[in-house]
């Protein structure tokens, strides 16, 4: 039967896992929701049910608290590093992994006395976020961030778009421009150079570079706006191989208040959510090697 088994990866989804360093009196905390997938010969398993190569997905998560414990955390790019290394060396079936980590914010509660040291409020609505791949001997890291929300009141156009039959929006020379953020960057030299005190400033500037972008351009589209900042980031940070994004145009419609004898010199908007533009790109080094395998199940991006 010419029906074969084609591309496949399992492993236990969201293990969400705090951890909590108490080794000072200012605990630092770790919350992470890490989803782990294994690939390499699992034929059997999907055409006979034999499980004889199957690390079971319950198997994968308590790893994951195993590590926490017995290593700590570290930067999420570590973390998912150590995991994946770890699958990949157990069984000699099990040839590539792939780790995917978000990680939520807290900040130190800023109060009087020792309370601050254990005490922490959410911080922001975005999120860090790394996907660790290791196949055979090679490691790739795309690290990223989520859900980062901007907004300018002014320093926005949008005109010169061709105009047919179905056209109806008007040109403007001034609108609110917002956007929630995800950018994914791919890593170049993964497993040599990149320590974890890069990563952790990294993860930080990175996202700075982003949003200062977004602010400082007057834009004209906000495809314009999502090269420019991917254009900033690999201009400051040869870390960064490539860096993909994927950024809603989160509409803001002037709200006609007419009816009302009122005027609306550009003060009063309905925030839609849907539906939305959706502007997506990658910007990237004309000479450094492809890694598609790096975003390999990775969606949301072109
Ligand atoms: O920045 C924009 N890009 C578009 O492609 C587009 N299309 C649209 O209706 N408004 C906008 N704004």
């Amino acid at each position: 039967m010419p029906i074969v088994l084609g591309p496949n990866q399992y492993g236990k989804a969201e293990v969400r896992l705090v951890h909590v360093d108490r080794s000072t009196p200012v605990h630092r905390i770790s919350d992470l929701n890490v989803s782990t997938a294994l690939r390499g010969d699992f034929t059997a398993a999907h055409t006979r049910g034999d499980n004889s190569h199957v690390l079971a997905t319950d198997t994968q998560k308590n790893v994951v608290y195993a590590f926490a414990r017995e290593g700590g955390v570290g930067e999420i790019e570590q973390f998912g590093t150590r995991l994946g290394r770890h699958f990949t060396a157990a069984y000699d079936w099990i040839t590539g992994a792939r780790v995917e980590i978000e990680q939520f914010g807290w900040d130190r509660i800023d109060v009087a006395g020792p309370a601050q040291d254990h005490s922490f409020v959410r911080s922001g609505q975005s999120r860090r976020t790394t996907v660790v791949t290791i196949d055979a001997d090679d490691v790739h890291v795309v690290s990223g961030i989520a859900g980062l929300v901007v907004l300018k009141t002014t320093g926005s156009e949008f005109h010169g778009f061709p105009r047919d039959r179905y056209t109806t929006l008007a040109e403007t020379s001034d609108r609110i421009l917002a956007t929630e953020v995800t950018a994914r960057w791919r890593y170049t030299a993964t497993d040599s150079g990149i320590t974890g005190a890069d990563f952790a400033r990294l993860s930080a500037e990175i996202p700075r570079t982003l949003v200062e972008t977004f602010a400082g351009l007057h834009s004209l589209a906000l495809q314009q706006t999502l090269y420019h900042m991917g254009e900033k980031v690999l201009a400051t940070f040869p870390e960064v191989a490539e860096i993909r994004m994927s950024m809603p145009n989160k509409h803001h419609f002037l709200v006609d208040l007419a009816p009302f004898g009122l005027d609306n010199p550009d003060s009063v908007y309905l925030a839609a959510d849907r539906p939305y533009g959706r502007i997506e790109g990658t910007v990237l080094r004309d000479d450094v090697p492809a890694a598609p395998i790096a975003w390999d199940a990775t969606p949301g991006f072109c």
